[in-house]
């Protein structure tokens, strides 16, 4: 059954970003994770019966991925808050075209599932999706059975599936996005021969997703082995169907979590989780270090501003997500910054590392990429317009600064659809209730 929720109303345009009057001091609860969805979706398409998802994040990302799962003959029922996913009695069926939009996780998962089925399905995105990298799992696709054509590396692709598809040992280079590999453990126990699989080459970013992936599938009960820290063995058999609840999507969290260091408030997120894979998690330690108050409560995560932002030194290799929020907490600070380990997002929405050298020297930072991160030398910043770049997570770093520098400007505020189409709203009611909780105070006075 469909269900008769009214649409939201997604802001696209130019939005100039709201100054914060005073420190934040708010709650914000945020929707689901986008992460944790998209594994759902896909892991209840595979499953061997049907599946009940709770609290999934409902934004283009996740639409996108529903949208291209009914495309390969999955049913899925939107029940208001849930959703039931039925895979298909006879196997996928894809024929046709799937739009993978901007999003990695469709990009890179469904060519993967596309694999164990019959006829081809050709992959399309957005024009920026198609400068992101693909290249080392259409080899491993092809290494594994499926039948790939690519004009190049990257999309649009064409993927012919086989109901048998072999599997095996192959291995993977995954060092550009850790997506190649979960796609390939996503399926690889649906393979024939299951799946063996070693990620070779440079340093496997975003860890804490593969173990996202591998920890779902095990849930499921998938056998699934690490006999080295780099190696993967998923045995065959079925993906056991199973209801699930999606946790809170905390690299989103971050942003609005931020939003305390940066004007020396205080933020809760409720339902932080007491144990998770999201790498969103660690934003409990890069708040820390930048001299913040971290706090697990019965309410939530509750974090509040120190009296001055100190520099930082971090690799977040493991949650490269949080990069464009960070590096707007470092223009900000008392000393300089140095973020590693993220080379990668060079491929991410779009080239991370350049985008925020750019944008951040446009307020009047002095920031430089070097070949796996940034160096942010903080400098007093001044208004001016801030690129988006259709990322996401540019947009949450433009708002941000935008608290605390008069006149910043975001040329498109319409990405933040891509996994929080709530964002602008959400944004605005933080700062309402901040001048909610100052009025009371001063009239407490
Ligand atoms: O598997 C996932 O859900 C994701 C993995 C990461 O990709 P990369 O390894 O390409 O950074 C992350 O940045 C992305 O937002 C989501
Ligand atoms: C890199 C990201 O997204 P994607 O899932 O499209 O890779 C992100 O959300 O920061």
């Amino acid at each position: 059954m469909r269900s008769a929720r009214p649409r939201r109303a997604v802001d696209t345009g130019r939005w100039p970003a709201p100054l914060a009057n005073e420190p934040v001091h708010a709650t914000v609860r945020v929707p689901g994770s986008k992460s944790e969805t998209n594994r759902a979706l896909v892991l209840a398409a595979l499953a061997d019966g049907p599946s009940r998802i709770t609290g999934g994040l409902d934004a283009r990302d996740t639409r996108l991925m529903r949208a291209g799962l009914r495309t390969l003959g999955v049913r899925i029922d939107d029940d208001g808050d849930s959703w039931q996913v039925t895979p298909p009695a006879n196997g996928f069926v894809g024929s046709g075209e799937i739009d993978c939009g901007l999003a990695g996780t469709v990009m890179r998962f469904l060519p993967a599932v596309a694999a164990l089925g019959t006829g081809e399905v050709r992959f399309t995105g957005d024009e920026e999706a198609l400068r992101r990298p693909m290249g080392p799992l259409l080899d491993a696709l092809s290494d594994m059975g499926a039948g790939v054509e690519a004009d190049g590396d990257t999309l649009p692709v064409r993927i012919a599936g086989r109901t048998n598809l072999p599997g095996g040992p192959i291995n993977l280079d995954s060092s550009t996005s850790s997506q190649y590999l979960s796609a390939v453990l996503l399926v690889g126990a649906r393979c024939a021969d299951g799946l063996d699989v070693r990620h070779v080459g440079g340093t496997l970013p975003s860890r804490p997703h593969v173990q996202m992936t591998v920890e779902m599938l095990r849930q499921r009960g998938v056998r699934i082995e690490q006999p080295e820290p780099d190696r993967w063995v998923v045995h065959p058999g079925p993906i056991a169907a199973r209801d699930s609840v999606v946790e809170p999507d905390l690299s989103n969290a971050a942003a609005f979590l931020a939003a305390a260091l940066i004007t020396q408030g205080q933020v809760t997120v409720p339902d932080w989780p007491e144990r998770t894979n999201q790498p969103g998690d660690l934003a409990r330690d890069v708040f820390a270090a930048f001299g913040a108050s971290v706090e697990r409560t019965a309410d939530g995560l509750v974090v509040r501003g120190g009296r001055r932002l100190n520099g930082v030194d971090l690799d977040l290799s493991a949650a490269s997500e949080l990069t464009p929020v960070v590096a707007a907490l470092a223009a900000v600070a008392h000393d300089t910054s140095h973020l590693r380990g993220i080379g990668h997002i060079r491929g991410h929405e779009t080239d991370r590392l350049a985008a925020l050298e750019a944008e951040l020297n446009n307020l009047g930072s002095h920031t430089r990429q070097t070949e796996d991160g940034l160096v942010i030398h903080p400098r007093v910043l001044h208004g001016g317009e801030w690129h988006t770049y259709a990322d996401h997570r540019m947009a949450h770093a433009g708002a941000l600064l935008g608290l605390l520098v008069d006149d910043v400007t975001l040329d498109e505020i319409g990405c933040t659809s891509k996994t929080l189409p709530e964002f602008p709203l959400l944004w605005a009611q933080m700062l309402s209730d901040s001048d909610d909780w100052s009025d009371g105070r001063r009239e407490g006075v």
